[in-house]
């Protein structure tokens, strides 16, 4: 029987249209041959909204991504936005949409494609395998936290985490952690920040309940250091908002691009799916931009949001065969590639592929 869904669509700026076309096209492939019926709904956020209407996040976006099953979403930013206030900048409108939507726990898997090894930074024998999950808390710590003030003599950010805030994104790590290889490490800085001793302690408190998960913690700096030097000693790595955003970045490097990585927000309700990088303003227009990271982030959506596995499967499937036939955009062009394509050939191999 035909299963119909609603998808949330925020393109963004950048090359956030050029990547989320790539998404769109490779879903209405899969949904030919799954018997799935996507109706898509645009959204404004960030510079394309401000541009619009004014505001880097438009009430109507706040309300219409309530109504759909999913939400799939490029990027937003960019210099052409740079100069305004804070609050009127791209970037305040993702941070209010991800708190308006409830999206506390961001899971940003790295993970090394065989396909692709030698694109990594690090020696395949150090890379081969890597399978890590990134659990990083998305709406609250030193984003978030008040009092924040910027003034002439003095400006100032606050890291607050309060024990349910804590508790639930913990108990996220856990439980994804009990599907795979049941080791958490929560990431902190406990050794100079009260925030961080709070966290460890709530973590070691939630930790009671899953006894078979084996719980380490490891300062944030140590993190950043053992993830270039021996990334397979992780499974999931359980972090708060900051230092998962720093943390995630530098994992994109084990797997090759940052423009690989992909990325779920869930949590209250509806969830969101977006790449872990940015607008990338340098390469935006050149149809050049990577969209496997948008493009495995909405196989994530068919497989955390909508249930649809084997979609998802087909879609991962899709992926590694591109690669493994030696197609490579920019980014990766410089490994192993049998031939160079742009952001729109990418989606489409893609998508034959995940139709077949
Ligand atoms: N989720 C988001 O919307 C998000 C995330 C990060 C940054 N930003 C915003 O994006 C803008 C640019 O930020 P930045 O330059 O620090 O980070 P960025 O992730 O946009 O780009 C960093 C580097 O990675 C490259 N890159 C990123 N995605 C790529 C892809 N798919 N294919 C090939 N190369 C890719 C870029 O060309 C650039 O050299 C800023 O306004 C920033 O605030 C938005
Ligand atoms: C654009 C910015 C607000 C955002 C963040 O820091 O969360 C981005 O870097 C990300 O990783 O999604
Ligand atoms: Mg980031």
């Amino acid at each position: 029987m035909m299963r119909s869904y609603k998808i949330g669509v925020i393109k963004g700026d950048g090359i956030g249209p050029e990547i989320v076309d790539e998404a769109i096209k490779v879903l209405d492939a899969v949904a030919s041959v799954e018997q799935i019926n996507f109706d898509y709904e645009e959204f404004l956020l960030g510079g394309a909204a401000i541009d619009e209407t004014g505001v880097p996040l438009p009430e109507e976006t706040i309300q219409g991504v309530k109504k759909v099953d999913a939400v799939l979403f490029g990027a937003i930013g960019g210099p052409k936005w740079d100069t305004l206030e804070r609050h009127l900048r791209p970037e305040s409108g993702l941070l209010g949409l991800r708190k308006a939507m409830g999206t506390f726990a961001n899971l940003r898997p790295a993970t090394v494609y065989d396909e692709l090894i030698n694109a990594s930074t690090l020696k395949p024998e150090v890379v081969k395998g890597v399978d890590i999950m990134v659990v990083r808390e998305l709406t609250g710590g030193i984003y978030f936290g008040q009092p924040r003030e910027y003034g002439e003599e003095k400006a100032y950010n606050t890291m607050v985490y309060t024990r349910p805030e804590v508790e639930r994104i913990a108990k996220v790590a856990f439980e994804i952690a009990m599907k795979r290889d049941k080791r958490v490490c929560s990431v902190d800085k406990a050794n100079v920040l009260e925030v961080s001793q709070f966290w460890r302690d709530i973590v070691e408190e939630v930790h009671r309940d899953y006894p078979e998960v084996e719980l380490s913690h490891m300062y944030v700096d140590n993190a950043a250091m053992q993830l270039i030097r021996d990334p397979k000693q992780f499974d999931v790595i359980l972090t708060g908002n900051i230092f998962g955003d720093i943390l995630s970045d530098a994992a994109s490097m084990l797997s090759g691009s940052i423009g690989l990585l992909p990325s779920a927000s869930t949590g209250e309700g509806v969830g969101l799916f977006e790449p872990i990088h940015g607008s990338a303003p340098d390469i935006a227009g050149q149809g050049i931009a990577n969209p496997i990271a948008t493009i495995a982030s909405a196989s994530m959506m068919l497989r955390y949001a909508l249930g649809e596995e084997s979609a998802a499967d087909r879609i991962d499937t899709a992926i590694k065969k591109a690669l493994a036939e030696g197609y490579r955009t920019q980014d990766i062009a410089a490994f192993d590639a049998k031939e160079v394509v742009s952001t729109s050939e990418m989606g489409s191999i893609i998508a034959d592929y995940a139709a077949k």
